[in-house]
């Protein structure tokens, strides 16, 4: 541990004593602090340097109680071994709020299926939607919880465990607003003014694949709230993040922390001082236990349309920003409309562009039954021609006009209608190997081609693309240098953000199509990333206790 940590320890322990204290609702830690003291302290400069320069941190001892992070790792293999009904009772499919089981493979970011299943849990929230409401109110709701009698006690303890985390992270916003030199509570406005919040969080398991034809736990992206607080649930590698060279950094789980990364919510809220990291999970090695891990995403207010409430910095605080220099492109999608929309219509758009597979599987339905009618018209015509070739007396007359007349149609319609056949008998062979190559076997809705193959064509990721060709035209943060970004490189402006096939299709009904097709035509490429401190993910934060465990922090620094 270097000195400037051990002051982070001292500075810390003044004001806490307890390993595992509540903390204070009145944000005793900032409030003693002016911001001017701020520049002083060494943990705020530290935290100062992730917040811009690498957007990532490891949270060391955090304030959670520690047999509740137990509690929750041991039930993580539990959650995932009931039975396959019990997960299927609480599929997202039935929740307004998104809430709930997704199948392994059923979730797509940049056009590949990610290699893992989850849960979505939240924080509690009661819904107050009423018709007329904006949509995107219906977001936040009661979870769906596995039952009671399968994973006993489940739910309470991921509930305290969620609260905790919860208090933590306004204490942490507190510590970012000093860090930022920002005003005591400045970020307060995009923290449920009008109300309280609902935080959403996850249980996801990443099997080891079978052999090495993918190994996407889960692709390239950012975070979209404030703040995520990950919890490795297990000791495997495989959380990336890229720096602002491009390149895939380790970010191998340390016991008894949390790795803290900013969303792109608190990224255009802070100008782009405070960085969204482009991260990626890679599954575990094939042969190997099953990687599981725990975030918890920070939400922000659902009415708060940030990019009218971007707030002013220094100008000496801006500078740290341009010594960063510009970053290298990244393989991740942007939450571009953050720039204009209520946040909660950003979290919906992210959302519902998964409705477009159910609008095209529709659109398939008289595709397919054309393709069906074509094929036996087709049995029918050459039919026809063979019996009316080999029926002698037809035959013999057949240099009569009308009959010859009559051969030469059925002829033409055999042929034409064979050679139709010919193309969506093609179009079906080479949708089938594309999703067999591309989508594994998660989704079930690759059960009766021709339709299913012929949508799942339709509604892949090239298909949407070429549907948003006018995509170059959308929305952008409020940082200018994005705007070239995204038109730089516009074959990325029409991909989605991850993107979830299992979803409430019925609930959210077809104006989500639109809202689908716009969010997606606004989204752009955004090249950002951080440059991660010497050797990784480096800077660690000592929270409550005195010792950062030493062997913990090289091996997480490569040191
Ligand atoms: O599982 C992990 O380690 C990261 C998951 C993640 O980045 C996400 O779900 O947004
Ligand atoms: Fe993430």
């Amino acid at each position: 541990m270097d000195d400037e940590s051990s002051n982070l320890v001292l500075f810390l322990d003044r004001r806490i004593t307890s390993p595992h204290p509540q903390i204070s609702s009145d944000h005793a830690i900032c409030e003693t602090l002016t911001p001017a003291t701020c520049l002083y302290n060494p943990t705020l400069r530290q935290l100062q340097h992730a917040l811009i320069n690498v957007g990532f941190l490891y949270l060391f001892n955090p304030p959670v109680a520690r047999e509740d992070i137990d509690a929750v790792i041991a039930y993580c293999p539990r959650l995932f071994d009931i039975p396959q009904d019990a997960k299927e009772k609480v599929r997202m499919v039935n929740s307004p709020h998104f809430f709930g089981y997704t199948k392994f493979g059923s979730e797509i970011t940049k056009g590949q299926a990610d290699q893992r299943e989850q849960y979505d849990f939240g924080t509690p929230y009661e819904n107050k939607w009423q018709p007329g409401e904006p949509e995107y109110l219906k977001l936040w709701g009661p979870a769906q919880w596995p039952d009671e009698n399968i994973v006993p006690e489940f739910k309470e303890t991921y509930l305290r465990y969620l609260a905790q985390i919860e208090v933590l992270s306004f204490e942490f916003i507190r510590l970012i607003e000093e860090a930022l030199e920002l005003p005591s509570r400045a970020l307060d406005k995009f923290q449920g003014e009008s109300g309280p919040l609902q935080h959403r969080a996850k249980v996801i398991k990443y099997p080891a694949p079978p052999d090495s034809s993918s190994n996407q736990g889960v692709g390239p992206h950012f975070d979209g709230g404030f703040l995520t607080f990950l919890l490795q649930a297990s000791a495997h590698r495989g959380l990336q993040v890229q720096n602002l060279a491009g390149e895939w950094i380790d970010a191998p789980p340390i016991p008894g922390t949390f790795v803290v990364n900013i969303g792109k919510a608190l990224e255009t809220v802070t100008q782009g001082l405070a960085k969204a990291t482009s991260h990626r999970v890679l599954s575990p090695e094939p042969g190997s236990s099953p990687r599981y891990s725990i975030p918890f995403f920070q939400n922000i207010s659902q009415d708060i349309r940030i990019g009218e409430s971007v707030l002013s910095f220094s100008p000496e605080i801006l500078k740290l920003k341009e010594a960063r220099g510009e970053p290298a492109a990244t393989d991740s999608v942007n939450y571009a409309e953050y720039g204009q929309l209520p946040s909660g219509e950003v979290a919906l758009r992210g959302r519902v562009s998964v409705i477009i597979w159910d609008y095209t599987k529709w659109v398939t339905i008289p595709l397919a039954v054309m393709s069906c009618g074509q094929f036996f018209f087709s049995i029918y015509a050459g039919t026809a021609n063979a019996v009316a070739f080999w029926d002698i007396p037809l035959r013999s007359c057949m240099f009569e006009y009308e009959h010859y007349q009559h051969m030469a149609s059925v002829l033409l319609y055999t042929t034409v209608y064979d050679f139709i056949i010919l193309i969506f008998t093609c179009v079906n062979v080479v949708s089938a190997i594309i999703i067999w190559l591309h989508l594994n076997d998660g989704m079930d809705a690759v059960v009766s081609p021709p339709a299913t193959a012929i949508s799942v064509i339709l509604s892949s990721q090239s298909v949407i693309s070429l549907l948003r060709s006018d995509s170059s035209s959308g929305a952008d943060t409020p940082n200018s240098n994005r705007r070239q970004d995204g038109d730089r490189d516009s074959k990325y402006n029409a991909q989605q953000l991850t993107t979830q096939i299992d979803f409430p299709v019925s609930i959210y009904g077809p104006n989500s199509i639109e809202l689908a097709r716009s969010a997606n035509a606004s989204q752009s490429r955004l090249s950002s990333v951080v440059r991660l401190g010497e050797g990784g993910v480096t800077r660690a934060y000592e929270w409550w206790d005195t010792h950062v465990p030493a062997e913990a922090l090289s091996s997480a620094c490569g040191k």
